[in-house]
C-alpha cells in the first residue's frame, strides 16, 4: 500500500492501542495456565502470531468482543502439529523458541524475511546449556530454527547486548522446568524495561523470580512452579502512543488528547518527558490517563540514550528533525537488529526530506530545520511507515510506500490519524 500525504494539523481525542509487549506476555503466559482472561487485547498481525503459536502448543482462544478467553496447557505444551510461524514478530519467535524447550519432542520455527535475518545466538546457546537441544537449520542463529524439548535447569549466563528477548522467553519458562536456574545477564544489558514488563506479568502469573543484585542482572528461579494467570486487562501502548503525541507537538494549531495513558513499566513513557524537555507543551493527567499536547513551540534539539527505548528511534529521529539545534541518538546500535536495520532506514530516508543526518555505528546525528516534501520508502516496517508519516504531516507532497506495515503493532494507525484531520490519502491504485 502506498499513501500520499499533505501538510496537516491534528486536532482531538483519541484512545492509545493497547500495548503490544503486555499483550505477548499476557497470551503467553495464559497459554500456561490454566484459564485465563485476557480483556483489551492489542489485535494486530504480531500478537495474532503469538496467539497462533500458543494455540498450537495446544491452548484454545476464545477471540470475543473485546477479550480472549485462553484456556491453556498448564505448563505442559504439546508438540507442535505444524511449524510455527512467527511472521514478522521477533517477540513471539523468541518467546515461542523457549517454549518449545518445555515440550517432549521437537517443534521447528520460523518467520518472514525480515525475522529469518534476526540473531538468536544467546538464546540457543544458553537453551542448549539448559539441556534443549535448539539450533538454526541454516547454522547462522537465524530462522528457521529447530528445538528438541528437555529443559532441565542450571547456572548460567546469558548476553545482554542484542535483544532483552532473549532473557524474557528464559524467564518465562525457567519456572516451569524441572530444576532451578540461575540465570546471569553479561555484557550491558539494553532494552531494561522489557525485563521489567516479563517479571510483572510472571508475579501476576504467581511466578516466584528472587532478583539477586542490585542492577536486577542475577536471577535465581526455582523449578516446578505452575501458573494462574487468572484475568488482566491490557494497558495502553506508549511506543505507538509517541507518534500521535509527536506529531501534535510538531505541527503548530495542533491539539490531540490521547488516552489510556496510564503509568506502567513501559519504559517508552519516557516519550513524555523527551517531548518536554524539547520544549513541547505536555502535559500528563496520571490519574486520568491521559496525555494533551498543544503544537506550535519551537522545538529544541536533544540528545538521547536508546539503551532503554530502541522503539522510540525512528519517532526521536523525526522530532529531531524539525528541531532546533542538532540532536544525537546515542546507545543506538540494537536498533540495527530489529525488522529492519532502522538507523540505516532513517539515514537513508530523512535526508529525502532535507534533514542533515549523520550515521554512525550506535548512533545518529540529526540537525533540525525546513522538511521539504519526499517520495520515500517504508521499508515494510511499522515504525519506520510511522515516524515517516510524521515527516510528511510536517513537509507536504509526500508519498509513503509499503504502509501495510502498521498492521503489525498499530493496524488502525492511518484511521486514527485521519479522524484527527490528518489529510492522508490511500493512492496504491493511483
Ligand atoms: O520484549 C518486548 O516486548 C520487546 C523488546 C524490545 O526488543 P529488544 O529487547 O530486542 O530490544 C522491543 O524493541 C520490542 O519491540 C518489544
Ligand atoms: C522490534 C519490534 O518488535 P519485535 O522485536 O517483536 O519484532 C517492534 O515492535 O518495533
Amino acid at each position: 500500500m502506498r499513501v500520499s500525504i499533505d501538510k496537516s494539523s491534528i486536532k482531538g481525542e483519541v484512545f492509545a492501542p493497547s500495548s503490544k509487549s503486555y499483550t505477548h506476555r499476557a497470551i503467553t503466559l495464559a497459554a500456561l495456565s490454566k484459564e485465563s482472561i485476557v480483556r483489551r487485547p492489542l489485535i494486530s498481525a504480531d500478537t495474532l502470531a503469538t496467539v497462533r503459536a500458543s494455540e498450537l502448543f495446544g491452548a484454545s482462544i476464545e477471540k470475543m468482543e473485546d477479550k480472549l478467553i485462553i484456556h491453556g496447557n498448564n505448563g505442559k505444551p504439546k508438540v507442535p502439529d505444524d511449524v510455527i510461524n512467527a511472521a514478522n514478530s521477533g517477540t513471539t519467535l523468541r518467546f515461542m523458541t523457549a517454549v518449545a524447550a518445555l515440550t517432549e519432542g521437537i517443534t521447528v520455527l520460523t518467520g518472514d524475511a525480515s525475522l529469518r535475518t534476526r540473531p538468536n545466538g544467546p538464546l540457543l546457546e544458553v537453551l542448549n546449556k539448559l539441556g534443549v537441544k535448539a539450533c538454526s537449520t541454516r547454522g547462522n542463529e537465524r530462522a528457521p530454527l529447530v528445538v528438541k524439548g528437555g529443559i532441565k535447569g542450571q547456572e548460567v549466563s546469558i548476553d545482554g547486548t542484542i535483544s532483552s528477548q532473549f532473557i524474557s522467553a528464559l524467564l518465562i519458562i525457567c519456572p516451569l522446568a524441572e530444576n532451578s536456574t540461575i540465570l546471569s545477564i553479561k555484557g550491558q544489558l539494553k532494552s531494561r524495561p522489557y525485563i521489567d514488563i516479563t517479571l510483572e506479568m510472571l508475579e501476576l502469573a504467581g511466578a516466584k523470580i528472587h532478583t539477586d543484585d542490585s542492577n536486577g542482572t542475577r536471577f535465581t528461579i526455582p523449578g516446578k512452579q505452575k501458573y494462574d494467570f487468572k484475568d488482566y486487562t491490557i494497558p495502553g501502548d506508549f511506543s505507538s502512543a509517541s507518534y500521535l503525541l509527536a506529531a501534535t507537538a510538531m505541527i503548530g494549531g495542533s491539539e490531540v488528547t490521547v488516552k489510556s495513558l496510564f503509568p506502567s513499566r513501559q519504559g517508552d513513557e519516557v516519550i513524555i518527558e523527551t517531548l518536554r524537555q524539547m520544549g513541547a507543551d505536555i502535559i500528563w493527567d496520571k490519574e486520568a490517563g491521559n496525555v494533551t499536547v498543544r503544537g506550535g513551540r519551537r522545538l529544541k534539539a536533544i540528545t538521547f540514550d536508546a539503551g532503554s527505548t530502541p522503539d522510540l528511534v525512528p519517532t526521536i529521529a523525526v522530532l529531531a528533525a524539525v528541531a532546533e539545534g542538532t540532536s544525537r541518538i546515542e546507545n543506538a546500535e540494537h536498533i540495527r537488529y530489529k525488522e529492519t536495520d532502522r538507523l540505516r532506514a532513517l539515514a537513508t530516508e530523512l535526508p529525502k526530506f532535507g534533514v542533515d543526518l549523520k550515521e554512525e555505528r550506535d548512533s545518529l546525528t540529526i540537525t533540525g530545520g525546513k522538511l521539504q516534501g519526499a517520495q520515500v520508502h517504508g521499508w515494510d516496517d511499522h515504525r519506520i511507515v510511522m515516524a515517516l508519516t510524521l515527516a510528511g504531516m510536517v513537509a507536504g507532497n509526500t508519498t509513503i510506500d509499503t504502509t501495510e506495515s502498521v498492521s503489525i503493532s498499530y493496524p488502525n494507525f492511518f484511521k486514527d490519524m485521519r479522524s484527527l484531520g490528518a489529510r492522508i490519502k490511500d493512492i496504491s491504485e493511483e
